[in-house]
């Protein structure tokens, strides 16, 4: 086994970082493959969550991926805390017609409503606009400004939100606000930072299950908390890594045994620079299994 340090450099701030740093692992099997895996945690993880990312980036790095039940995947643009005219050339690039736009989080509302309004008046009619919050707003502050940013949305010709992304901290307010809003709301750090959906799902907190690979504790680990969830509708998105992360999330996106939604693994587009020659970026809007040379 062998392992590479590494850091690439964001082009653009998010999460409040600009560079993601970790180290690369491989093996080669006996057929002479190289097998990649990539643990790169967040800075303010814990070793609990940290060591779920470890078996992931090892799991990766052994080759131990199930069997892919699909090509490719659609893919949403990601659109961070930019403003207008910057969020519609995210929102349109590599041939997405879903965009996540980032929202709160020290955003204020007049440049939320205005950053969604531009990426529906970008995308037009065939739009799908998603915001994510981050668990930024209290439950009455969700209350009131999602249903504004729904309206923002629908000036483009889009069909409103398709769901908001952990609008508030709590499993309690997630599950409150889904009674107080029409907006569907879809789970991250509520399945993200436990490690699983059954709180979520105790508490029928989310119209919308988000699933990160490596967060989870790996591809594997991954499909089985999707098998927890019912008929819930499925996004598989980043953790912000390079490719070779990226990469346990399109495996695992190809491997869901129901089509997820448009997921967010798009985040290539954020890098200025990467661990492999070519990023892995959506071509048409989806993403397949791309080839990975390591350059680190
Ligand atoms: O979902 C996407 O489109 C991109 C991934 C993304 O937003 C993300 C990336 C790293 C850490 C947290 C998040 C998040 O979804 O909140
Ligand atoms: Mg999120």
């Amino acid at each position: 086994m062998e392992f590479r340090p590494f850091a690439v450099e964001l082009s653009t701030r998010f999460r409040s970082t600009s560079r993601r740093s970790g180290v690369l692992i491989r093996t080669r099997d006996e057929a002479g493959r190289d097998h990649w895996g990539e643990y790169s945690p967040f800075p303010d993880y814990d070793a609990e969550r940290s060591s779920r990312w470890w078996r992931a980036s090892l799991e990766a790095a052994r080759g131990e991926w199930p069997a892919l039940l699909r090509d490719s995947v659609a893919v949403n643009a990601i659109v961070p805390l930019v403003d207008p005219e910057a969020a519609r050339d995210y929102a349109t690039r590599n041939g997405c017609t879903t965009a996540k736009i980032k929202v709160g989080g020290g955003s204020d509302l007049a440049a939320d409503i205005a950053r969604v309004e531009a990426v529906a008046d970008a995308l037009g009619p065939v739009g799908a606009l998603r915001v994510d919050v981050n668990g930024g707003w209290d439950l009455d502050e969700a209350a009131r400004c999602l249903p504004l940013l729904d309206r923002a949305a629908r000036t483009g010709g889009a069909a409103g939100l398709q769901y908001a992304e952990q609008p508030v901290a709590s499993v309690a307010d997630m599950a409150a606000l889904r009674r107080r809003v029409d907006v569907p709301i879809a789970a991250d750090e509520s399945i993200r930072i436990p490690g699983s959906a059954d709180a979520v799902i105790a508490a029928d907190a989310a119209d919308v299950i988000i699933l990160k690979a490596q967060p989870l504790g790996g591809v594997r680990r991954a499909l089985e908390i999707a098998d927890s969830v019912g008929e819930l509708p499925l996004v598989v998105s980043s953790a912000m890594e390079s490719s070779v992360g990226l990469a346990a999330g399109v495996a695992l996106a190809l491997a869901l045994p129901r089509e997820p939604l448009a997921c967010g693994l798009g985040t290539g587009a954020l890098l200025a620079t990467d661990t492999v020659a070519k990023t892995w970026l959506p071509v048409d809007g989806r993403m397949g299994v791309q080839d990975l040379e390591v350059i680190v």
